[in-house]
């Protein structure tokens, strides 16, 4: 994998994006969530080189989450879109959560070529009215959409963290300080164990007085995957308190 965010020479991606496209199904994916995510694990499965998504299991897992949440979360901002395998089911989760309310999905991706198949990927499923796609460093995107007032103070009902490990903190802490989560907002950062992120777990378990004074208090549930190579990751969730 290079550092740009895709297998280095962005074909694994473009695989997708082919194969997708190219499918004898391809009438039945188009506005169908569902069998769009389908299609993508089909090609997951059968690629021998990795597609780097959520995956099933922790897909179940954030929905079962954002489910349960107390009151339904409208606004996902989503750190990290890769080919959209995660903002596809997530954002169809959440249009389906909250029948008859207007939700936005925002999701930000520095690689420009994920972000334009995500794009593709978002327009083939019908929900261009839910998902937003942002091209460029994910801090560099909400600071302008804040400064654009396009989010505004306490209008951050979820976050997935799910881009470069080394960016949790700092776009994490940037969010506090603009002040976009509320009470009851909901962190979940993914691949806690692999490739490990031990310096954002140490963060959101600190305590109020060792933080800044926009820095919130979190409650932590942690919850283990075994993954296909038999080692086992931890999702963080992590409401404001
Ligand atoms: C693990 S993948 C995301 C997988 C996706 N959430 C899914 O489950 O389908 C990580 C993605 O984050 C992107 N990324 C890394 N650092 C970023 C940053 N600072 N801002 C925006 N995107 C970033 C990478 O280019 C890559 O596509």
């Amino acid at each position: 994998m290079s550092g740009r965010g895709q297998s280095n020479d962005g074909s694994v991606e473009l695989g997708v994006l082919k194969y997708v496209h190219e499918h004898p199904s391809i009438s039945t994916v188009r506005g169908n969530p569902s069998a769009l995510v389908r299609t993508i694990e089909e090609y997951a499965s059968t690629s021998r080189r990795h597609l780097m998504t959520v995956g099933p299991a922790k897909r179940d897992y954030i929905v079962s989450v954002l489910a349960r949440a107390p009151p339904g979360p409208k606004v996902f901002l989503e750190f990290g879109a890769y080919v959209g395998y995660s903002a596809v089911s997530l954002g169809a989760a959440l249009r389906e959560l909250n029948q008859g309310y207007e939700v936005k999905y925002l999701t930000f991706e520095v690689n420009p070529m994920n972000a334009a198949i995500t794009s593709s990927f978002v327009e083939l499923a019908g929900l261009k009215n839910v998902i937003d796609v942002h091209v460029g460093p994910a801090a560099e995107s909400v600071r302008r959409l804040f400064e654009e007032g396009n989010l505004t103070k306490q209008s951050v009902d979820f976050m997935l963290l799910d881009h470069w490990k080394n960016f949790y903190v700092a776009d994490l802490q940037m969010c506090e300080e603009l002040g976009l989560l509320r009470k009851g907002s909901i962190v979940l950062a993914d691949n806690i164990l692999i490739p490990g992120a031990p310096e954002y777990l140490a963060y959101i378990k600190q305590g109020r007085a060792e933080k800044s004074r926009e820095g919130h208090r979190y409650e932590i549930h942690m919850e283990n995957f075994l993954m296909s190579h038999g080692h086992t990751d931890q999702v963080a969730v992590a409401t404001v308190v």
